[in-house]
């Protein structure tokens, strides 16, 4: 049985008609706030290498620079693919022979993948490409991950991860770029870039990285995981006899301390700089924009917008004034989840920065305090998040939230301490600027979480309701505040 070749008028149609409704059952699907099934305006196909069932990629637009990528195996969909990987059975007389699916559910199609980057000799619209000198191991077992994630992961074995971009950036991918100057770091903190997969800049005007290969980091677990369980037992005060109820504050100390390596790390190899007053303007005109876009787009901010703009006017203050913290490339979009523990210490991983954002935001300078306020916002959500999953029983609700928010400052301090300890800026000496990206960061997640987890969208609203009703000086930025 052969499968009709791609780019076919019959091919692209089953799927304008499959897809929608499967695309909003998507974790990585952002347009889950619209009412109506997505229309795909353009739907570009291309096989990757022979075989049944046969492997596609395939990139599909929604809308104005909304561009989503999958990967579809088309033929028998295999025994042990879950039902929810199938998309659906082709319509069309040639077509209406084959199931289409998620491929990444499908440990021999992921396999055949890894062949065609090891070989990385992929040239036409999809082009694969190896970093060069690295030997790409084969045979390992695939298995799609299971995280709580934006795209699709595959790990292959405790080697390889494979991680198959969703939402498309068109240019070039702040990813690849700074694993790149890690890399030449020397590995500080981070994975070993293998090989990617692009769009050729034919298809889309300009390339699109589609895929990243990885080296495996074996660890305990992440920091959202590991966090989320310790913030458990101190709220719930269960301690337990393998997990003593400590407050997680000797692992965030150290991945303050990772996350200033990383940053003096690609401040050498993509240099550093007091910005230009036209840099600093730019920098608090983007966060304007942001918010404006934000407030459009979810109502529930609404309330809090003269606030927002106040804290983002110091924050304007705070960049221009002489002496004001230079300004480098950063993570973009640093939380618990983007940190493994290495035996060795914490590993960061996923530069690409907040998924939705331009290529020329996420390639923006902005002052290192970016991401620690980012990671503080973490801290947050994983007492949160604690807190919805601990059990009924336990201390009263507002004992919880007393230790809810104790463990929140406790390790807001601690990332703080072991951020300065090896030499980053002090984020006690720049309140205004770590309030008002964490603000920014908030009315992001408002954003992210409309779109994508509604039922996550009060975490971030009670974040900035304490935000904007807080004063700048004391418990606000290190300390406990209220939960
Ligand atoms: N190099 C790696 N080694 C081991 N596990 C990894 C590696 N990179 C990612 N992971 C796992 O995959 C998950 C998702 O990866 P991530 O890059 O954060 O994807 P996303 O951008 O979709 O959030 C991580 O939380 C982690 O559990
Ligand atoms: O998928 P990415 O890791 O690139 O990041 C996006 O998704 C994150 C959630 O998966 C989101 O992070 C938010 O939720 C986390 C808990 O799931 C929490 O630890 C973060 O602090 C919070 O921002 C991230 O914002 C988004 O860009």
């Amino acid at each position: 049985m052969s499968v009709r070749p791609p780019g076919g008028a019959e091919f692209r149609e089953d799927l304008r008609l499959l897809l929608p409704p499967w695309l909003v059952r998507q974790r990585w699907f952002a347009g889950k706030q619209q009412q109506a099934l997505p229309t795909l305006d353009q739907v570009h196909v291309t096989a990757l290498g022979p075989g049944h069932p046969a492997l596609f990629q395939v990139t599909v637009g929604c809308g104005p620079g909304e561009w989503y990528q999958l990967l579809v195996g088309v033929g028998d969909m295999p025994p042990g693919v879950p039902t929810e990987a199938r998309i659906g059975r082709g319509a069309g007389p040639l077509t209406g022979e084959f199931d289409y699916y998620e491929a990444t559910a499908d440990p021999e199609l992921m396999g055949r993948l890894l062949e065609l980057l090891a070989g990385a000799d992929g040239q036409g619209p999809v082009e694969l490409r190896r970093t060069p000198g690295c030997v790409i191991p084969l045979g390992l077992t695939a298995e799609v991950s299971r995280a709580e994630q934006s795209n699709t992961s595959v790990m292959f074995g405790r080697t390889l991860v494979l991680k198959v971009l969703r939402r498309l950036v068109v240019g070039d991918s702040p990813e690849l770029e700074l694993l790149g100057a890690l890399h030449r770091a020397e590995g500080v903190r981070s994975a070993d870039l293998m090989a990617w997969m692009q769009l050729s800049s034919d298809v889309l005007g300009a390339p699109v990285t589609l895929a990243i290969l990885q080296e495996f980091i074996p660890s305990r677990g992440d920091g959202w995981g590991m966090a989320v369980e310790q913030a458990r037992d101190w709220i719930t005060a269960t301690p337990r006899p393998d997990r003593p109820g400590l407050p997680f504050t000797t692992e965030s100390r150290g991945l303050g301390r990772a996350t200033a390596e990383v940053h003096a790390a690609l401040a050498a190899q993509l240099s550093t700089r007091t910005p230009t007053a036209a840099e600093a303007d730019d920098l608090v005109a983007s966060a304007v924009a942001r918010l404006e876009s934000a407030l459009a787009d979810v109502p529930q901010l609404r309330p809090y917008e003269q606030r927002l703009r106040a804290i983002q006017r110091d924050l304007g203050e705070a960049v221009r004034h002489p002496g004001a913290l230079p300004v480098q490339r950063v993570h973009g979009d640093l939380h618990l989840g983007q940190a493994l523990r290495a035996e060795s210490g914490w590993v960061l991983i996923d530069f690409e920065g907040e998924p939705g954002r331009t290529p020329e935001e996420r390639r923006r300078l902005h002052p290192a305090l970016r991401d620690v306020a980012s990671m503080l916002r973490s801290f947050d959500y994983a007492a949160q998040q604690a807190m919805a999953a601990g059990p009924a029983t336990g201390p009263s609700r507002e004992a919880q939230e007393r230790r809810a928010a104790d463990w929140v400052g406790r390790n807001r301090r601690a990332f703080c301490a072991g951020y300065t300890a090896a030499r980053g800026a002090d984020p006690e000496r720049h309140p205004a600027v770590v309030r008002a990206f964490e603000a920014d960061k908030a009315v992001y997640e408002a954003v992210y979480e409309a779109h994508n987890r509604p039922a996550w969208l009060p975490i971030p609203l009670r974040a900035i309701d304490r935000l904007t009703a807080s004063p700048l000086a004391g418990p606000t930025l290190t300390g406990a505040g209220r939960p």
